[in-house]
């Protein structure tokens, strides 16, 4: 693996071919925002134990069809997730995001099967199983604080960093106040994703297969932030070679 540094600049350079080719016609437009859609409902709820493979996501999700013998559960996270990301694609038209936004996307994504419960912050202290670092994670009686300066610090690091570097940045530190009782881990790839598009990166979407890589990425960067960044940024390397692919777009 490269140092940050050197991926960030093959991201740069990358980026500059995607962008050379905007704006796109509005049925690539409508294929792409499907295509992301179908493809993160299926990995992100995937990573938190959902059975539904990409192309039974897919039906649920178009057709509104049930996939016989799986769980009612995994069918509203279905339909949660991909209600967030049409919202996440509307406000992604802007990179600014308030509390509001954040709280609102985590209602619409678990409130097919949360009812309620989808929006609110949690109300007792939470662990994050297999970490070693759970005492870094904010106190229940501190989240609308936290959650408050994280908002309010978005504009100042969204304005310092890499693009990229700022939205693993989000992912991170959203997850270190782990605001909420269940789903932060799909908010907080949610989140991440509203920074890529909002700045023209394709988003990053997480196999399930390499759950183990990112749980990794992210415990290490307890004590090392660049991990995580690092393991973010190979991934916006990985996504921008398929868009452009998946475009048939000239290299630089
Ligand atoms: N060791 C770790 N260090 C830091 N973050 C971690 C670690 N392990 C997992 N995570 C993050 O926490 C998320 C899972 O958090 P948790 O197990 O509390 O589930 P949750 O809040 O119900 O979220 P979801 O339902 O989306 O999984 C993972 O998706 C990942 O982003």
């Amino acid at each position: 693996m490269d140092g940050i540094n050197q991926t960030l600049k093959k991201i740069d350079h990358n980026q500059i071919s995607i962008n050379q080719n905007r704006p796109l016609e509005q049925t690539q437009v409508k294929n792409l925002k499907n295509y992301f859609k179908i493809g993160l409902t299926y990995a992100s709820n995937a990573l938190e134990g959902n059975t539904l493979t990409e192309s039974e996501t897919k039906v649920v999700i178009e057709e509104g069809i049930t996939i016989g013998g799986k769980p009612l559960k995994d069918h509203l996270e279905a339909i949660g997730h991909a209600r967030a990301f049409d919202y996440l694609w509307e406000l992604a038209k802007s990179a600014d995001i308030t509390e509001n936004d954040i709280k609102e996307l985590h209602k619409i994504c678990f409130q097919p099967k949360d009812g309620a419960a989808a929006g609110q912050y949690r109300q007792v202290d939470v662990i994050i199983t297999g970490s070693h670092h759970n005492d870094k994670l904010s106190r229940h009686e501190d989240v609308p604080a936290h959650m408050r300066d994280f908002a309010a610090q978005l504009p100042e690091k969204r304005a310092r960093l890499h693009p990229v570097v700022y939205a693993a940045t989000l992912h991170r530190d959203f997850i270190y106040i782990h605001p909420f009782e269940d789903g932060n881990g799909r908010t907080a790839r949610l989140l991440m994703n509203h920074a890529l598009l909002a700045t023209g990166y394709p988003p990053v979407i997480i196999s399930p297969a390499f759950k183990h890589e990112y749980i990794q990425a992210l415990e290490k960067s307890h004590s090392n932030s660049q991990m995580f960044t690092h393991y973010i940024a190979e991934q916006v390397l990985q996504a921008q070679r398929d868009y452009i692919r998946l475009l048939h777009l000239p290299p630089v």
